[in-house]
């Protein structure tokens, strides 16, 4: 019996199918055709790669959604099966080969994935911005604000939020049994960047338990962020929903709705009186992304979206690396005693300030620093990049639309490069010839669009570390390694929160 035999006795007429038959015939005929394209006759069917993977996005979005930010693990155990090349989308590639790091990211043919970033919602801000010449001018507007130079001149601003996280530390010691330090970091982070970048001090240091309602909010955004790369249809869904629906959605909302006023109602009132710049106290980014000569015209959206990426890039960052320096710090002996050596002799009086430029010099707390960014990594997921001409890289031609990817934990974790790469190990940094690892320190990225606030976090981490280890004296309360493992959504979700007894303070007035 042929087909149509078939159709004719089970009582369809083929001349007149339903409707419903028809459209199903064609999905089933049109979904074929794709998944053989997709397996056998599209430019990357030779790379390797999981089967599913090759068939359809939702590979992706079930570790990063169902998995709860597995995908960076999921690689790892991808490329260990696979190699160096890994296809892990129908059109996406990774790369686990620190080369490939650098032909990526230096490379300006390959500018930012519009699919991955225009999920933060941020398209008006050097963060969220795709085209290169766009983000080419934004970045020469942001710099003089972020220069070695300046971050020099504006000390002082870091100097005072780093006094008052200490004292806050003092007060908690007498109140508290043990320290929530993943929320205080990002407390003194957050507070640091809106003074720095704004002139506006919210008091997030100061707040008891480190629990500001600011600070709340703004740390459990970055899940609905990849809820909404995935499911586009949320980006329009998600501004509507009232708020009285997504409170107990979303712990925090109110605070982070509260936030983005404060910043708004400032943008706005210096759009209104651009004079009232005069009396921020000091430089802020407005001084600069209001003055531009010819390019993009600042608009009250375009400001309040750098604000808030300022402010998102720059908080979970650096204080992840200090989450991470403090717990291998406090959690081995020989560590700690080195630093508390070199951090004594080179301060005898902790109740006087240390100044950046010197505590840059010592080469242990250094060596600490780069240790603990080459652990927290920056950012964890692999940041997307597009293929704009045909291409060739680690020898596989990749055609126009390609999105290519070489995560930082890649570089972080090679072996070769840093032996038992999971040990954090300062001295790797010290010995002859270490000064060619920097190169393969990539918590920054590389290239044009690396993180253009380097050398403001370099200078909240020596001054955050160096006055912490000088100055206080704690031990950890039941963290342990395991719990530094991550959740990858963009930066490093840390599973479990790091806590610490602080036993004294040194160098803080009494009645502080
Ligand atoms: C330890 C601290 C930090 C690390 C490890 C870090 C890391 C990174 C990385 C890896 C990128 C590239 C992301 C991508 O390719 O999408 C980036 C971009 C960026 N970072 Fe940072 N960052 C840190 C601190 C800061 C601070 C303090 C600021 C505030 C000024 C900042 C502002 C930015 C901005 C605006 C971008 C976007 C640059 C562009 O797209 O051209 N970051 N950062």
């Amino acid at each position: 019996m042929n087909v149509s035999q078939y159709f004719t006795l089970a009582g369809y007429d083929l001349n007149h199918p339903p409707p419903l038959v028809g459209l199903l015939s064609v999905g089933a005929i049109a979904l074929t055709c794709v998944v053989a394209y997709r397996l056998y006759f599209h430019p990357l069917a030779r790379v390797p790669g999981p089967v599913l993977a090759a068939l359809t996005d939702y590979y992706v979005t079930y570790y990063d959604l169902v998995k709860d930010g597995d995908m960076v693990k999921q690689l790892e155990r991808l490329h260990h099966r696979y190699g160096p090349m890994v296809r892990f989308g129908p059109n996406k590639i990774h790369f686990s080969d620190p080369k490939a790091f650098d032909l990526i990211y230096k490379d300006p043919r390959f500018p930012k994935d519009p699919w991955f970033y225009d999920a933060f919602g941020a398209p008006q801000s050097l963060f969220g911005c795709t085209d290169i010449s766009i983000a080419k001018e934004r970045a020469s507007l942001l710099r003089p604000l972020f220069s070695r130079k300046k971050i020099s001149q504006l000390e002082e601003v870091i100097q005072e939020v780093v006094d008052r996280f200490i004292v806050a530390l003092s007060k908690q010691s007498t109140t508290q049994d043990s320290v929530n330090f993943y929320r205080g970091f990002a407390s003194i982070t957050m507070e640091i960047i809106t003074t720095y970048c704004f002139a506006e001090t919210y008091g997030i240091v100061d707040y008891p338990d480190f629990a500001h309602p600011k600070l709340v909010g703004f740390q459990g955004s970055n899940f609905a962020v990849f809820a909404m790369q995935h499911f586009p249809l949320l980006r329009f869904l998600f501004p509507k929903i009232p708020l009285w629906i997504l409170k107990p959605l979303i712990p925090g909302m109110f605070g982070r709705r509260q936030f983005i006023q404060a910043l708004d109602s400032q943008i706005a009132g210096i759009l209104e009186d651009p004079a009232s710049l005069d009396r921020a106290g000091h430089e802020i980014v407005y001084h600069h992304l209001l003055h531009t000569k010819g390019g993009e015209k600042p608009t009250r959206a375009g400001l309040l979206s750098n604000a808030i990426s300022l402010t998102a890039a720059g908080t979970e960052t650096v204080a992840n690396a200090c989450a991470v320096a403090t717990f291998h710090v406090l959690s081995n002996k020989s560590i700690k005693e080195k630093l508390s050596k070199e951090l004594l002799g080179a301060w005898p009086d902790p109740g006087i300030s240390k100044s950046l430029e010197k505590l840059e010099k010592l080469p242990y707390l250094t060596a600490v620093i780069k240790e603990s960014l080459r652990l927290s990594h920056g950012v964890v997921t692999p940041t997307p990049r597009v293929v704009t001409e045909p291409t060739i890289i680690s020898g596989v031609f990749l055609p126009p639309g390609t999105i290519i990817s070489s995560g930082q934990t890649f570089t972080h974790y090679n072996p070769e490069l840093f032996p038992s790469p999971r040990q954090f190990q300062p001295d790797r940094w010290l010995g002859e010839g270490s000064s060619e690892l920097d190169n393969h320190l990539v918590a920054f990225s590389k290239g044009q669009r690396m993180c253009i606030g380097v050398n403001l976090a370099w200078a909240e981490l020596y001054l955050i570390l160096g006055n912490m280890f000088r100055k206080v004296e704690m031990e950890l309360t039941g963290t342990k390694e395991s719990d530094l493992e991550f959740r990858a959504l963009l930066t490093p979700r840390f599973r479990c929160l790091l806590r610490a007894k602080i036993t004294s303070v040194r160098g803080v007035a009494a009645s502080s």
